[in-house]
């Protein structure tokens, strides 16, 4: 059966479309046929797949907005086994223009149900936000993984997040669970990072992922390549770590 799985943080910056990008090409290289859906405005799981999201003919604005089946959509990328939703910049006012729209909390659940069957996966970005793109990727997703980064504040805004999820519980999606929790960012040279994955493993217990993503520059700089961490470097650490979370999430569906 088809997993569908949202990255989900509103906290900017934790490596939601990191983990995006490089957990889909890790599961795509295990064998896995995989679907990713941009559902950020920001479009970088897009470009991170350097599709140029200037040159589409329809993205996520499409089937938010003008009711698009997610089929029209869809796009082959240059890794094999993974299929791409594009996003673009005109989503950035999709919000405002569903906001009275009947049922627009399961607007992408609806405009993808033709093609999940065809993978094994998808694999959601969501925007940094609370609001309603994110709720729609809730709707559509067995589950969600949650990144937090090795930092400051890691926690900060955790409650709200699980609030939401659970208002998706109660409300529309009542199988929706948390997939894992996934440190990212780590830097072992700091007491910081370490106190940090305490701190979280106090808060999520077992749900936290085994693999700890290291703070690693060659996945900072692979985007800028179009590339996947997988292409750009895979003797990497920061390649390994997510072929490891790729293992990690199999075992745990097995
Ligand atoms: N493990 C890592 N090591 C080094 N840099 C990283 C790592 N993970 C992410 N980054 C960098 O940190 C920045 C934020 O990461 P990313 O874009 O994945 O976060 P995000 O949660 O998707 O952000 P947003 O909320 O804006 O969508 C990016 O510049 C990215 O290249
Ligand atoms: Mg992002």
């Amino acid at each position: 059966m088809t997993k569908i799985i949202s990255l989900f943080n509103q906290k900017g910056g934790v490596g939601k479309t990191t983990t995006a990008v490089n957990l889909s090409a890790c599961l795509a290289k295990m064998d896995k046929k995989v679907l990713g859906i941009d559902l950020d405005p920001q479009s970088n799981f897009t470009s991170g797949l350097d599709i140029d999201r200037t040159k589409l003919e329809y993205s996520t604005y499409d089937i938010i907005v003008n009711d698009v089946d997610g089929s029209n959509v869809v796009i082959n990328t240059e890794v094999e086994n993974l299929d791409l939703i594009p996003s673009s910049i005109d989503l950035a006012s999709a919000e405002i223009e569903i906001a009275s729209k009947p049922k627009r909390e399961t607007i992408l659940k609806r405009h993808i149900s033709s093609l999940i069957a065809g993978y094994d996966y998808v694999i959601i970005d969501c925007a940094p936000s609370l609001g309603l793109l994110p709720i729609n990727a809730l709707c559509a997703s067995n589950s969600v993984l949650i990144p937090i980064q090795c930092e400051y504040y890691a926690l900060e805004g955790v409650s709200q997040l699980m609030n939401t999820i659970n208002l998706v519980k109660k409300g529309i999606n009542p199988y929706l669970k948390v997939e894992g929790v996934l440190l990212t960012m780590f830097d072992n040279r700091t007491n910081l990072s370490t106190q940090v994955v305490e701190e979280v493993k106090r808060f999520f217990g077992n749900k936290v992922y085994e693999t700890i993503i290291p703070r690693n520059i060659r996945l900072a700089e692979a985007p800028s390549f179009g590339q996947t961490i997988v292409e750009y470097d895979p003797s990497s650490k920061g390649s390994k770590a997510y072929m490891n979370l790729a293992k990690e999430l199999l075992k745990k569906g097995e």
